[in-house]
């Protein structure tokens, strides 16, 4: 699904318009009922009182006529005007009028001693600004704003927080506890640092004209699971172990060799037909009683890794879990990367390796997935200022060395050259030790199955995060552990084969 700005978003919006010959009132109404629809699944009780902050332009249109929606199912609605500005949109002044004429208690706010208290309302709805904001928030707009911050109420947002620059950073906007998104994601809505504005996302459909959507240039992808579907390979009836690709795992050092379980177990269970565990010899004995179906062979270092040694044709290699940094070991990494041109994905420790030594990341084999988490991502390209800079930083590394970055977070992004694909799957349950040495190995059960490096990284987070939504209904998040993830992966395969 395509991520557009606020600007494409305002042309198809004008588009649809024109080509399905409604007129932009209809359009209103459309996103304000598919936003009533989300909000009374909800709020099933109708005696929930609701206070509906709208301001001047379409957003508040929007507000109003969900303030109309509501209270002629039985809510109990006040509505606020605020007015940070007298410029009302010709839709948004048409449907003061139609809440006036039907009665529903309405107030304008011009400044700070209009604004209502909000303790005895169950819910805000807030309507001031949508993605037409174009500075900075201030005045009587920015006063409403704060009382929503601090009242502790709950709080659903019209399409973005009030606030929240839809392609920028943003300093100061609504906390929402939802934000019900009008059918194309906003890239804002996605990063880590915007989380405390957007709570959890919903998007909903409001008919936009699919013509004018595919006309819309972008490289930013929100990642749904039909996408992930259509990558699927077909399962063949003749598949055997030798077709399903070979998996090398490298990785482990004293007291951390139950991550290359954990990667060699999560790369078959991805698919792959054969995984092998490399591992320093205090961690064979291990792995071979604990996860009796891989094969393991062992490194000549006792505790670390010396040399990455080994006679056979893997078709994918995931290394870097649980390695450890001694100098020995980063040199092993230096040899193997000059030797060998498997496709290749690496994490953890691997990535703390190429961190110090950057000059080796040019021995990296062209389409490398590299799996870092904040911190990692940080050594590697240093500090960001924000999460917009973040990602020009990582673009520029992943462009530099012909490499795949896959950025982990709430919102895991795969970036690739100028493409980024925002993964929409997963919980906080994923927070969990082992996770990373799950997706890792995940991800090179996919390359070793044959598919191209984005792909791979594409399905891997997505399936990864897909085990946390399945799981979510009998393990509670908390107690979510990497070994769930893995017992996990079959039935996320078999939500994706779903219709829905
Ligand atoms: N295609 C869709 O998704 C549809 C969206 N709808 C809704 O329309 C808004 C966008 O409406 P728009 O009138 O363009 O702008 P806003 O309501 O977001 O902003 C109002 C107005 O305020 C001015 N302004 C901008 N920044 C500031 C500021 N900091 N201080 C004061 N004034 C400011 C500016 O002139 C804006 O025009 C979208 O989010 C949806 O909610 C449609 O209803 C249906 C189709
Ligand atoms: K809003």
């Amino acid at each position: 699904m395509k991520i557009l700005t606020s600007e494409q978003i305002r042309k198809v919006d004008a588009e649809t318009i024109t080509r399905e010959g409604i007129s932009s009132l209809e359009l209103m109404k459309r996103a304000a009922t598919a936003f009533y629809r989300f909000f009374t699944e909800k709020y099933t009780d109708r005696n929930t009182s609701v206070i509906i902050f709208a301001g001047v332009g379409n957003n508040g249109g929007d507000a109003l006529v969900v303030a109309r929606l509501l209270y002629k199912a039985g809510y109990s609605v006040k509505a606020y005007m605020v007015e940070f500005s007298n410029r009302y949109t010709e839709d948004c002044a048409h449907n003061i009028r139609r809440v006036k004429a039907e009665n529903i208690p309405y107030k304008k706010i011009l400044n700070k001693e209009d604004i209502p208290d909000l303790s005895p309302f169950d819910v805000v709805i807030d309507g001031i600004f949508g993605t037409g904001l174009s500075r900075e928030v201030s005045g009587i707009a920015a006063d409403v704003i704060t009382r929503i911050n601090e009242s502790g109420k709950e709080v659903v947002s019209i399409d973005v927080p009030s606030g929240l620059f839809p392609d920028r950073k943003t300093e100061f906007a609504v906390k929402a506890t939802e934000t019900v998104t009008f059918q194309i994601p906003k890239l804002a809505l996605y990063l880590p640092e915007n989380a405390g504005f957007t709570g959890n996302v919903r998007i909903v459909n409001i008919g936009l004209n699919q013509e004018a959507i595919a006309e819309a240039e972008t490289d930013i992808y929100l990642t749904e699971k039909r996408e992930i579907c259509n990558l699927l390979k077909p399962l063949s009836k003749f598949a055997h172990k030798g077709t399903q690709g070979h998996a090398l795992i490298i990785g482990g050092s004293l007291g951390k060799c139950g991550s290359v379980s954990l990667a060699s177990k999560a790369a078959l269970k991805t698919g792959c037909g054969l995984v092998t565990a490399y591992l320093p010899k205090c961690g064979v004995p291990a792995i071979q009683s604990g996860f009796p179906e891989a094969m393991a062979l062992e490194d000549e270092g006792e505790e670390h890794i010396r040399s990455i040694d080994y006679d056979l044709k893997p078709d994918a290699i995931g290394i870097g879990m649980g390695m450890g940094l001694h100098e020995e070991t980063a040199q092993a990494m230096c040899q193997f990367l000059q030797q060998k041109r498997t496709p290749l994905a690496v994490d953890a420790d691997g990535l703390n390796i190429l961190s110090r030594h950057p000059d080796w990341l040019g021995l990296l084999p062209a389409g490398t997935i590299l799996t870092p988490h904040p911190k990692e991502l940080q050594r590697m390209i240093g500090e960001w200022c924000d999460d917009y800079e973040k990602i020009e930083k990582t673009k520029a590394l992943a462009n530099r060395y012909g490499v795949i970055l896959v950025v982990k977070g709430a919102y895991s992004m795969i970036i690739d050259g100028e493409k980024i694909y925002v993964n929409s799957s997963g919980t906080p349950a994923l927070a969990t030790a082992g996770s990373g040495d799950v997706l890792t190995g995940m991800i090179t059960g996919l390359l070793a199955q044959g598919y191209k490096p984005s792909e791979a990284a594409r399905i891997g987070v997505f399936l990864h995060g897909m085990t946390a939504d399945i799981a979510g209904e009998c393990i509670h998040p908390r107690s979510f552990v990497a070994s769930d993830i893995i017992e996990n992966i079959g039935n996320a395969y078999r939500s994706l084969e779903k219709k829905n």
